[in-house]
C-alpha cells in the first residue's frame, strides 16, 4: 500500500528556486500515487506547524522539500506523532538526505518516495533544540551566523565568509563532560553528530550512525593554518578521525560549560550564544521513510 504523503515545500531553500516544484511533484509522484498534497511554507518556522497538522490529519509520510533547515522543522513537527519523515532534497547542503542515501535529483527522489522503506532514527537535542543531522558550538556556528547575515548565499559567499571569519575567530576555554568523562580544553569546534556530515559531503563524523543510540563528538581545540588545511581535506575525503587533527568521543549525552558565550548551531542554523550546553540523544525517536 502506498502511504498517504504530504509534501511540505520551502520555496526559499536551495539554489534552484525558480523551478515549479509542485508541477514536478505532480509529474514524478502524482502519476504514481493519487493520494498526496503539497503545502508551501510562508515563513521560517512554519514547516513545524504544517508537519504537525499533516500528522494529525493522518498522513503517513510527511516529506520535507528543502534542505537541512526544512528537514529540522518538519522533523520537529513530527516528533511524538505516528508519521514518518520523508526528504526531497532541495537545499544547498542536504546533509541528512546525503547520509540516508536519498537521491539528490528531484525525479528519482520522488519515485523512491512513492515506494519508501520505513525505519527509525535517533534524534539529538541541544539545549532543548532537536537536531537530526549535526549540532555544534564554536567556529562552525560562528560561520553559520555570519553566512546568514552575508546578504547573498551560495558556495562562493560561504567560502568568502569562512576565510574572513577564520582570521578573526578565537577559541574559547571550555569544560566538557562527556557522559562522565571530563576534559578542560580550548574549543575551536565542538560538533555533536547524529549523522555523518554537515552537508555537501563535508564529513565531520564519517562513522556516525543514525541508529546506534550515540552521538559522535568531534573536538578541535585549535586550528592553525596547517591544521585547517588538513581538517578541510580530511573532511572532504571522509577520514578526519584517522587524520589525528581532531579528537573523537562516542556518547549518549554531554554537557559543556564555557568561560565566555559561544555561538551554537542546530542543523546548520545559528541559534545564538550561550555558556552552558546540555546535549542528549533520543534513541530511535523519529520514523523515517526513504
Ligand atoms: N517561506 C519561507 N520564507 C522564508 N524562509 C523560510 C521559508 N520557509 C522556510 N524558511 C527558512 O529557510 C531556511 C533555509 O532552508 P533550508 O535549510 O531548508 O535550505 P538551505 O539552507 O538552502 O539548505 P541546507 O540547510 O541543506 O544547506 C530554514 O531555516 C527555514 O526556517
Amino acid at each position: 500500500m502506498v502511504p498517504r504523503t504530504c509534501f511540505i515545500l520551502n520555496p526559499t531553500a536551495g539554489p534552484s528556486r525558480r523551478r515549479d516544484v509542485p508541477a514536478l511533484i505532480a509529474r514524478h509522484f502524482g502519476t504514481l500515487v493519487a493520494d498526496y498534497e503539497v503545502r508551501l511554507t510562508e515563513c521560517a518556522g512554519h514547516a513545524v506547524e504544517l508537519a504537525r497538522a499533516a500528522a494529525a490529519e493522518g498522513f503517513e509520510v510527511v516529506a520535507a522539500v528543502g534542505g537541512d533547515g526544512t528537514v529540522n522543522e518538519v522533523g520537529r513537527g513530527l516528533l511524538g506523532t505516528a508519521a514518518a519523515l520523508g526528504i526531497v532534497p532541495q537545499g544547498s547542503g542536504n546533509g541528512l538526505a546525503r547520509h540516508l542515501g536519498v537521491p539528490l535529483s528531484l525525479a528519482p527522489a520522488l519515485r523512491r518516495l512513492a515506494a519508501p522503506t520505513f525505519s527509525r532514527m535517533d534524534v539529538g537535542v541541544m539545549n532543548d533544540h532537536p537536531f537530526f543531522c549535526t549540532a555544534g558550538l564554536g567556529f562552525d556556528a560562528h560561520v553559520s551566523q555570519h553566512f546568514a547575515q552575508a546578504g547573498s548565499r551560495g558556495l562562493s559567499t560561504y567560502l568568502r565568509v569562512t576565510l574572513r571569519e577564520y582570521r578573526r575567530y578565537r577559541p574559547v576555554r571550555v569544560r566538557i563532560d562527556l557522559n562522565g568523562q571530563v576534559e578542560e580544553t580550548d574549543c575551536y569546534v565542538l560538533a555533536f553528530a547524529n549523522a555523518s556530515q554537515y552537508g555537501n559531503n563535508a564529513y565531520i563524523a564519517p562513522l556516525a550512525d543514525l541508529r546506534d543510540g550515540l552521538l559522535d563528538v568531534c573536538l578541535i581545540d585549535a586550528l592553525p593554518a596547517g591544521r585547517a588545511f588538513r581538517v578541510s581535506l580530511a573532511m572532504a575525503l571522509g577520514n578526519l578521525p584517522q587524520s589525528k587533527a581532531a579528537e573523537y568521543f562516542r556518547v549518549p549525552r554531554g554537557r559543556v560549560l564555557a568561560e565566555a558565550p559561544i555561538g551554537f548551531h542546530v542543523d546548520g542554523d545559528y541559534l545564538g550564544h550561550a555558556t552552558e550546553f546540555v546535549v542528549e540523544l533520543l534513541p530511535l525517536a523519529l520514523a523515517v521513510a526513504v
